[in-house]
């Protein structure tokens, strides 16, 4: 199959902002794709090389990225820097570069997807001395072939910034509808594997049976089960039946982790791999889990003085860290509370009860320093739950979870049969999606952030209010550069921003207000940090937002 193909679909997609389309022209697209190409085209689509779980990465950045191209070109770094500040695109000013290209190779070769995907997967996979200069050029090599557009798009791949509107669900609807398979069962599908490649694959060669057999596998992140919000225990109790688990809401970072003999590999929430960055955890893990392979998650928590908890932007530090792991080991111990299984030696656990997946984390797990069980209190009495409660806040931690003894896990489902209860007036995760220029001293910097809640039905982001305190002059200057190649639109001092960056916001108050769409402004917010480990349709919802104002209003009203 010819890249160009690919970037017509590209192309294409980047025209439209119906989403009927787009999905159709994916489905087409599937239904041409050669099977030997079913397991990347989807993340090509996407505009990534890899599924986020894989661990590897391109590592290049945009001097790299031009530097091949001048390679390739013969056109000069300067000439292709200075026409970037021209276009705001380092993809269109690639192609500007390949059209003014000075030598064109006497055997140029129209580039094939597998070559372009190959060579993407030589360039991440470069490592260790020199290897910058590798990656180069391959790039170079080919950048030499590529036509123009074929060029914006290779390097949209290469920096993550491919912006053709395809999200997961649209992907979902257009394997079904290529395939002429269950959009439900596509989904179930990616829920338990959470690869696209995979999904695409049995949906063409097995159909809806296929589909519908299709098992958690180890080495594959599942999507993980989510909680609603209860005001308080009570309510927790009666919409579980009468009697629930409560287990400490530990704050951390959740993460899954696969064992498969003396292998580890651990997911972050976004099923991101970071194994690598918390050798400390692995090794416990490999003792204290006795099954030769197993899945099981857990709440990673940032233990301080005395053993309680500090803040989770500190496993995220952790998380982050590539080098001198041993150093952060010391200086950020942690701990992994595990609250449920999902499958132990070749048996599925999903399907069974909780209470009984419980029992079986009991009996896989030998505790140590730093392999704990959730702390779990199994009761139909409110005033105990209360009790439990409170002493949760009381040793630092977030609130608790209850749960419905006779729940299956739910993959990527955010139902009722967990429950949060936090206290209220909790911060928000909002997505950034608009934000001004400063003024004066601060004239280069984007500051006064536009935050947003997601509305899951419409898939848009709805504004709450504006975000201009919080910051220190660092926290700006990284934002930033963080949110500038995400820039839509300007106009005058005011900027449209994708929506992709989350942070948490605290306030005041919500207010009701005619100001913003959503009905809602939250009266003085400020920054609080940076949540990576959200995606923005993960931020908080619109409903949660109004869920919180309501329980404003009780407690007002309770006052
Ligand atoms: N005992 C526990 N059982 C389940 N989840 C727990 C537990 N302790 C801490 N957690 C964390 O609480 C989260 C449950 O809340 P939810 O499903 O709404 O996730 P979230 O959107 O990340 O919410 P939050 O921002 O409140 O952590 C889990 O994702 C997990 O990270």
């Amino acid at each position: 199959m010819k890249y160009a193909e690919l970037a017509d679909l590209y192309r294409r997609l980047e025209k439209t902002t119906l989403k009927t389309l787009k999905t159709k022209f994916v489905a087409d697209f599937l239904k041409k794709t050669p099977d030997e190409l079913l397991d990347v085209i989807p993340y090509l689509i996407l505009g990534k090389v890899f599924p986020d779980w894989d661990e590897r990465e391109l590592g290049v950045g945009e001097k790299l990225l031009i530097k091949a191209v001048s390679m390739a070109t013969g056109v000069s770094e300067r000439e292709i820097e200075d026409s970037v500040r021209d276009t705001g695109d380092l993809g269109e000013s690639i192609a500007l570069a390949l059209k003014k290209r000075k030598q064109k190779s006497f055997f140029s070769q129209p580039l094939t997807v597998k070559r372009v995907y190959d060579t993407l997967v030589k360039v991440a996979e470069a490592s260790g001395e020199r290897s910058q200069d590798r990656k180069m050029k391959y790039l170079a090599n080919i950048f030499m072939d590529a036509q123009p557009e074929e060029g914006k798009y290779i390097a949209r791949t290469v920096l993550g910034t491919m912006r053709t509107g395809v999200a997961e669900g649209i992907l979902r609807d257009a394997i079904a509808s290529a395939f002429n398979v269950k959009p439900e069962l596509v989904e179930r599908a990616y829920m338990l594997t959470s690869d696209f490649g995979y999904v695409a694959r049995v949906a063409k060669e097995e159909g809806n049976e296929g589909l519908s057999k299709v098992k958690i596998q180890i080495g594959k992140p599942i999507r993980p089960m989510l909680a609603q919000n209860a005001a308080d225990v009570k309510e927790a109790l009666v919409e579980m039946g009468g009697k629930a688990a409560f287990e400490i809401k530990y704050d951390g970072a959740r993460v899954q982790v696969h064992k498969d003999g003396d292998s580890v590999v651990v997911y972050s929430r976004r099923l991101e791999n970071v194994t690598r960055s918390i050798p400390d955890v692995v090794s416990a893990i490999l003792e204290s889990i006795k099954a030769e392979r197993a899945i099981v998650e857990g709440e990673l928590v940032a233990v301080g003085e005395e053993g309680r908890p500090r803040p989770f932007q500190f496993v995220l530090r952790r998380f982050r860290r590539k080098y001198n792991i041993d150093e952060m080991i010391e200086k950020i111990p942690l701990e992994l509370n595990l609250f449920d299984v999902m499958f132990i030696d070749g048996e599925s656990l999903i399907e069974t009860p909780f209470e009984e997946r419980r029992k079986k984390l009991e009996g896989l797990v030998d505790e140590s320093e730093k392999i704990k069980i959730a702390v779990q209190l199994v009761t139909s009495n409110a005033e105990e739950a209360q009790k439990f409660y409170e002493k949760a806040l009381e040793l630092g931690h977030e609130g608790v979870m209850a749960k419905r003894l006779d729940s299956v896990y739910e993959p990527g489902n955010r139902g009722k049969k967990w429950l949060k209860v936090k206290p209220t007036m909790e911060d928000l995760d909002l997505v950034i999606i608009g934000a001004e220029w400063g003024e004066g001293r601060r004239a280069h910097l984007l500051g006064s952030y536009l935050v947003a809640a997601f509305d899951p039905h419409s898939g848009e982001f709805v504004p709450v209010g504006k975000v201009g305190s919080g910051f220190t002059d660092e926290d700006l200057a990284e934002f930033t550069r963080m949110l500038k190649p995400l820039i839509v639109k300007e106009e005058g001092k005011y900027v449209e921003i994708e929506p992709k960056v989350v942070i948490q916001v605290t306030y005041q108050e919500i207010q009701r207000s005619p100001k913003y769409r959503s009905g809602f402004a939250l009266r003085f917010p400020r920054y609080v940090a940076l949540r990576e480990d959200k995606s923005p349709e993960e931020a908080d919802t619109i409903e949660r937002v109004a869920q919180l104002y309501e329980f404003q209003e009780r407690f007002k009203a309770k006052r």
